[in-house]
């Protein structure tokens, strides 16, 4: 069978895009990280599959899966992809596009100077939200990593984050940390890492090393939390600017239950065909 997708990014966080609405097909995890290969097969840092609404209010359903096979909750560059993608295929006309995902609604409104704003809805910060095991829930953790105790903030954007704010993005130890942090017992699913350097209230910059993933040149959800989390410890004020390696996100977000929007692009690379096994 030959699957037709369109391969994406966002800031450089690169997606394979598939319409399961037009098309039929069965993703298994095997079949999902030996697509993810970049030698073996297409090479993506998630795969965002288009489904049907489950639910009559929503436009579409949004699936996201890691390279490493594991269905995740939400993906921030890959929304303002989504959005793109549906209006490329005209699988919609709507600007603003209603969209469900296994971490709640998020609202895409594509704008005319090419720039996409996502409703990622209010970020929350129970530890068992993302699930974190702590007794309960505080502005700061300590976490020992590896003999060593490391300040961490979490929160959810429908999918899990741990924030360290370090002095340098460049000299952060993220090859070292990320994957010690992403599989600690302490995150019993797992954990997003992102390292942020505060650069004034109003801007920051970050690196991430993703869940299932490893270090992307984005992380848009990654950006949410480290902006809610820097908001939160009153050290950032909206709106934030967010620096990441492949370019930069608007954070807008006025604290408490209120919803965050993040606002950046998201660019088609090429169409393709790939043949499941
Ligand atoms: N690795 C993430 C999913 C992709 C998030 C990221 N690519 C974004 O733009 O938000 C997780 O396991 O929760």
């Amino acid at each position: 069978m030959l699957l037709h997708f369109t391969k994406m990014h966002g800031l450089g966080n690169d997606f394979m895009v598939v319409d399961l609405v037009t098309q039929r097909a069965r993703l298994d995890n095997a079949e999902v990280r030996r697509l993810a290969d970049r030698r073996f097969g297409i090479g993506f840092d998630q795969l965002l599959v288009v489904e049907p609404p489950r639910n009559p209010d929503m436009d579409f359903r949004y699936r996201i899966y890691n390279a490493d096979g594991s269905e995740v909750e939400n993906c921030g560059n890959g929304a303002r992809c989504f959005a793109r993608f549906v209006l490329d295929k005209r699988l919609t006309h709507k600007h603003q596009i209603r969209v469900e995902t296994a971490g709640g609604p998020l609202t895409l409104d594509v704008h005319n100077d090419n720039q996409i704003s996502v409703d990622m809805g209010a970020p929350r910060f129970a530890p068992q939200a993302l699930p974190f095991d702590a007794p309960d829930e505080q502005l700061t953790y300590r976490l020992d990593v590896d003999g060593q105790s490391h300040e961490i903030s979490i929160a959810s954007m429908g999918n899990p984050h741990a924030v360290l704010i370090v002095d340098s993005t460049e000299q952060a130890p993220v090859e070292r940390l990320g994957p010690a942090i992403e599989g600690h017992p302490r995150f019993p699913r797992r954990v997003n890492v992102g390292f942020m350097q505060v650069i004034s209230p109003g801007e920051i910059r970050l690196r991430v090393y993703e869940r299932g993933s490893g270090e992307t040149l984005a992380c848009g959800t990654g950006a949410c939390a480290a902006v809610a989390c820097g908001i939160r410890r009153g050290l950032l004020t909206s709106p934030v600017k967010v620096h990441l390696a492949g370019g930069s996100l608007k954070i807008d977000w006025d604290g408490g239950d209120s919803h965050l929007i993040m606002t950046g692009p998201a660019e088609r690379v090429y169409d393709g065909r790939v043949a499941l096994r």
